[in-house]
């Protein structure tokens, strides 16, 4: 026994030997990173020459590269953080070939900025705005590349403005990003020392913390506000307040987390949605989102969902809308697995052409790979 654990300890390096090869291996990690990079800059001359309105954003390869990097993981790092660091290294190869702005529910510290930088990268320009229709109209209107908007949130579900949005826009879905919420109680350093009076937040985290504040601040005025991060804001200046937040809205406030995780479901996750004016093209594993507009007749629905289910489409969301152009009249949006030049869901979808069903396709683009 004791012959081995000397065995082991000729093998074993010291730790400056083993800091030696971190530098070593960094060397080399170094070259080939900038080596990546040259390559993508090559990739921009080569997308320049075959078209000058070229778009230099893949998001379709970007999905490639990353499952890829996930299929050929062997650890010891787990594939989700492999695909997190490949993502950063597009993201900067990306702003290389082209700086990229992106719109989203500002201001900073929001869980919109959080999933903005989680689908772009830390390179990415951050374009705070002041309301999810805001997000459309600097998309539609070319001052921003792309825009982030959530969609869902798996306790409380849509988000009726960002359907209501899609409506009336011309813009194009080409991304989704699912973010874990986890909501905190946040306040001035010792605000628990005090009576907390009022808790600030935007409507959404209010909603999905219900019960714990029933339990533990019945009496609190609860105050909804435009964003979580004007939550903390609020908060900051307020002695006898708190904020519900993101523990990343904390990077831009003089606050402290108070209690952390107090979500009333554990699995709280918000599907967000890149709206940008380009279609994507397949990346192998896609998702479509069809806007229907459908007549308050018996069968409409089936006729809507016959074709899909036909061609053995998955539906993956469906959620209906007033038209708001007539009482009683809705607007369907039906999220289905595949994208729109697929086989199946390209025939599906000339079935309707020429129907009594008008369905549009707000965009496909790759399913969410991180
Ligand atoms: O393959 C491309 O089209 C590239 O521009 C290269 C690259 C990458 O770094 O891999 C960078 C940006 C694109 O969004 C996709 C991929």
């Amino acid at each position: 026994m004791n012959e081995s654990k000397d065995l082991d300890q000729q093998n074993a390096l010291s730790l400056d030997a083993l800091r030696k090869r971190i530098n070593a291996v960094d060397s080399e990690l170094l070259s080939l990173i900038s080596e990546r990079a040259q390559l993508a800059q090559r990739v921009a001359e080569a997308k320049l020459a075959e078209d000058p309105d070229t778009v230099f954003y893949r998001p379709e390869r970007e999905a490639q590269v990353m499952r890829r990097i996930m299929a050929l993981n062997e650890g010891p790092l787990s594939d989700e953080e492999m695909a997190r660091l490949f993502r950063e290294i597009m993201s900067s190869c990306l702003a290389l070939e082209q700086p990229i702005s992106v719109a989203y529910l500002g201001p900073n510290g929001t869980y919109s900025q959080q999933a903005t930088l989680k689908h772009f990268g830390g390179a990415v320009e951050g374009v705070p705005v002041a309301t999810i229709p805001d997000v459309f109209r600097q998309v539609e209107a070319g001052q921003v590349a792309y825009g982030v908007v959530p969609v869902e949130n798996s306790t409380e579900g849509a988000i009726n403005q960002t359907f209501d949005m899609f409506v009336s826009s011309n813009v194009r879905v080409c991304g989704e990003i699912f973010l874990p919420i986890h909501n905190n109680l946040i306040g001035r350093r010792g605000a628990l020392d005090e009576p907390i009076e009022r808790i600030y937040s935007h409507s959404q985290p209010l909603a999905q913390c219900r019960g714990w504040l029933a339990v533990h601040y019945p009496q609190a005025e609860l105050i909804a506000v435009s964003s979580n991060a004007e939550a903390v804001r609020l908060a900051e200046q307020d002695k006898n307040g708190a904020a519900i937040a993101g523990s990343h809205a904390t990077h831009y406030f003089d606050v402290d987390i108070l209690v952390r995780n107090i979500e009333d479901l554990a699995s709280n996750v918000t599907h967000f949605l890149v709206i940008g004016r380009e279609p994507v093209g397949p990346s192998g594993d896609d998702r479509t989102l069809l806007l229907a507009s459908v007549h308050n007749q018996p069968g409409a629905l089936e006729r809507l969902l016959e074709p899909l289910s036909r061609h053995g489409i998955d539906i993956t969301h469906l959620e209906s809308r007033p038209s708001r152009v007539q009482p009683w009249h809705y607007v369907f949006f039906v999220e289905v697995k595949g994208h729109c030049e697929d086989g199946p869901l390209a025939q599906a979808l000339e079935e309707y052409e020429g129907s009594m069903i008008d369905v549009r396709v707000l965009g496909s683009w790759p399913a969410a790979v991180i």
